[in-house]
């Protein structure tokens, strides 16, 4: 088995970037933040985002990117079997991802050195080495204060942070249930990771938010503390002496006793040959970080390896869908979308997003009790999974419940988050209580979207009071995958075509070879671009072209190295999901985007075209049809004649992508994606593919049609895009 050494982590050292040590932290009194005070009125309202730490990509967090870039490792050789280790190092990459040091027992380079850098994937437990373990325990004991650092450098912060053993703290706090300011740092760690679950904790944060009045609540933390937090922060670094790097190696190596830790070697080559900051599509979450009910800092910390022995997690899309399709049509509003995909350009399969009404305005308040009800019921394997292992883990700290999809719990269990989501989000007219369902909602999109490997989901409003979106009060968040609606079959996997390169190294060099992969060749679309096999560029950016790929491809167990598979790469790009002055929600990425970058891909329950023509006008908003233009005049072409046609409604079922507006200028363009189902069946998924470099929190937007195919009618929306490019209307 090839893995990359630690060398292969390129981590030059900044001295600017240089945070406070551990000693230095500890040792200094005066340093320590009291978070639970309240704060100046001093806060800068240029920041519009209000939380201590900001998630945003700023130029330092560019340099934190590239301090983690892979170099070209040299590669060792691990055989295959099982390898005892002991971790003696955590360090959080600029991505949130936890990297954890972990020195072997039986292994070591020529050089002596036996260290590797591992994420919680390849390794099966978090068992720290003993004098490593107590020496966090003992900083535990001491204090459960923690410094608060600047939000400069998201990654040495995480870094500096757990270097403050706080997950030991947040245990420990949470047995003596004492009230002091480490509640507070445990909500704004929670608000830094995009979660806030404090903002609707149980009785330790009402009582934390009694103790502190009410213009420091948690919630208001986020305005008139920050600056006065900043600015603390600040001196205490300015005081320190700030010479080392934040790392969470607490101590030298005293001990060697060792742990025994299983390695799965072939997941262990598998992941080590991976850039370590990318997401994983199977990432594990364990519900027994969420002490006190914080989830953990990054975006997993398992505590055990829950990959199969292959690596190999199956997406399967299932043969016929279980929920039952019952639209509520007083509910949400839509609009009947028609728009022809980009995609239509180069093939006769065309997708369309169409609409034809106006909706109404959704800036009323009442839109947002229907959040009431989140969406809790997890669709997807990884969360069942998940949650199974939480019950068998015996946990039942109300606390820990709010991540979990409700009808999967037990039924103590269930009344248990009954109550408490009842009192996050029973209605009520105070700000810190519509906020925390803004919180609530976001947390729960988020842990759907990390099921899937992805990315963090924030939701934001700066403009008006508005908490959030209009939507079914049914709605799930689904990060990848399509749901159908009852009697649409899809093909199972024994009819699936599938490659079977083991690592695509046809796609990958050249197009007179690309054909000889099977999931090039057989696709009369691929024929029909004979020569642009080559759909991603060497570094897995779109091409601009169409492809394919399927679970059963011998490179499903490392979709990563695929060059056609990259639009099923969990997507690595935070989303916000933010009010718009004039277009309603809409949607940004909190990190640069480069073009050809695949987002993702259009979720929501596929229905019928007869089904989705059923829909009154306003319940088709958010109906993207996947054949494009409907036959004029019987003047169908061969796609259209062959195959049933389908529509995906988002309205119950959807995730990010079901809030981007329309531009008549977009710097997204979509494209059809053929995975885990046959071509030629009207089922492709719709990616999301950036046709420009698109900036920091950019709005992200796509042309609802782009072929001008479609003719104005009488109540067409008027566009707002903006553009001086503007065709006026949403459809013209
Ligand atoms: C798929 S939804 C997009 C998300 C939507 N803004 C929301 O808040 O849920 C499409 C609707 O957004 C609004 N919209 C999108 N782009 C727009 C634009 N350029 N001008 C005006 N309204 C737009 C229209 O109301 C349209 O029917």
């Amino acid at each position: 088995m090839i893995i990359h050494s630690p060398a292969a982590f390129n981590r030059q050292i900044n001295c600017n970037d240089i945070l406070l040590s551990l000693s230095n932290a500890r040792a200094k009194s005066e340093d320590v933040v009291e978070i639970s005070d309240s704060g100046s009125a001093n806060g800068d309202p240029s920041e519009s985002d209000g939380s201590l730490f900001s998630r945003s990509p700023s130029a330092e967090q560019e340099v934190g990117e590239e301090r983690w870039r892979m170099s070209e490792p040299p590669q060792e050789a691990f055989d295959d079997g099982e390898w005892k280790f002991q971790i003696i190092g955590e360090e959080v990459d600029h991505n949130g991802e936890v990297v954890y040091e972990v020195e072997w027992e039986d292994w070591n380079r020529e050089d002596g050195s036996n260290t590797t850098w591992e994420t919680a994937q390849t390794i099966s437990d978090i068992k720290w080495r003993p004098a490593q373990q107590k020496l966090r325990n003992d900083i535990a004991a001491k204090s459960l204060s923690v410094d608060v650092m600047t939000t400069t450098d998201i990654h040495n912060i995480e870094t500096f942070l757990r270097n403050q053993a706080y997950h030991e703290k947040l245990k420990r706090y949470s047995k003596e249930k004492k009230t002091n300011n480490f509640n507070d740092m445990a909500k704004l760690m929670a608000k830094h990771q995009g979660y806030d679950q404090a903002a609707t904790r149980g009785p330790a944060s009402q009582s934390a938010q009694g103790s502190q009045g009410s213009s420091s609540s948690p919630l208001t933390l986020r305005t008139n503390q920050r600056a006065s937090m900043r600015q603390q922060t600040e001196n205490s670094i300015a005081g320190s002496s700030s010479g080392a790097r934040a790392s969470s190696r607490l101590s030298s190596r005293s001990s060697v006793t060792l742990i025994s830790g299983n390695v799965n070697s072939s997941t262990k080559s598998r992941d080590h040959s991976l850039p370590s900051t990318s997401y994983s599509s199977s990432k594990p979450s364990s519900s027994k970080t969420l002490l006190n009910g914080v989830p953990p800092a990054s975006p997993t910390l398992p505590s055990k390896l829950t990959r199969s022995s292959k690596g190999k997690e199956k997406e399967v899309i299932p043969h016929v869908s279980s929920p039952e399709y019952t639209p509520s049509h007083d509910s949400v509003p839509y609009n009947h979308l028609k728009a022809s995909s980009a995609l239509s350009t180069s093939s006769s399969h065309a997708s369309s997003f169409s609409a034809t009404k106006k909706r109404p305005s959704s800036s009323s308040p009442e839109h947002s009790d229907s959040q009431n009800s989140p969406p809790f019921l997890s669709p997807s394997k990884n969360s069942r999974k998940r949650t199974r292992h939480f019950i068998e883990s015996g946990s039942e700290d109300e606390d820990e419940l709010d991540l979990l999809p409700v009808r999967e719990l037990s039924p103590f269990l269930q009344s248990k988050v009954t109550q408490s989501s009842k009192k996050a989000v029973a209605p009520s007219s105070s700000k810190e209580d519509s906020l925390a369902r803004r919180y609530k909602l976001q947390q729960a999109w988020t842990a759907e979207a990390r099921s899937a490997g992805a990315a963090p989901i924030y939701l934001v409003n700066d403009i008006d009071d508005e908490i959030l979106p209009d939507l079914d009060p049914g709605f799930r968040y689904i990060e990848k995958t399509y749901q159908f609606a009852p009697g649409i079959t899809v093909p199972g996997e024994e009819f699936w075509t599938y490659c079977t390169c083991d690592i695509c190294e046809n796609c990958r060099s050249s197009t007179s070879e690309a054909d000889q992969c099977d999931c090039q060749c057989s696709y009369e679309m691929s024929a029909a671009q004979a020569d642009t096999f080559g759909v991603y560029t060497q570094s897995g950016l779109f091409a601009f072209n169409v492809y394919k790929g399927t679970e059963l491809c011998a490179c499903a167990e490392k979709p990563e190295q695929c060059p056609n598979r990259v639009a099923q790469i969990p997507r690595k790009h935070p989303i916000e999901v933010f009010k718009t002055a004039t277009c309603g929600w809409g949607v940004r990425s909190t990190k640069a985007i480069e073009r050809g970058q695949v987002l993702g891909i259009y979720t929501g329950l596929v229905i019928t075209r007869d089904a989705a023509k059923a829909l009154p006008g306003d319940l088709a908003n958010y109906r993207f049809d996947l054949d494009g233009d409907e036959p004029e005049d019987g003047q169908a072409n061969e796609y259209v004649l062959n195959h049933e046609l389908y529509s995906v409604d988002s309205r119950l079922y959807g995730n990010w992508t079901r809030f981007i507006n329309h531009s008549c200028s977009p710097n997204l363009q979509i494209y059809l994606v053929v995975y885990n189902t046959l071509p030629g069946i009207g089922l492709p998924y719709i990616a999301f593919v950036a046709n420009q470099n698109i900036p920091i929190r950019e709005e992200l937007t796509f042309d609802y049609n782009p072929n001008k195919l479609s003719t104005v009618e009488d109540d067409a929306e008027p566009c707002h895009c903006g553009s001086s490019q503007c065709r006026g209307f949403l459809f013209s």
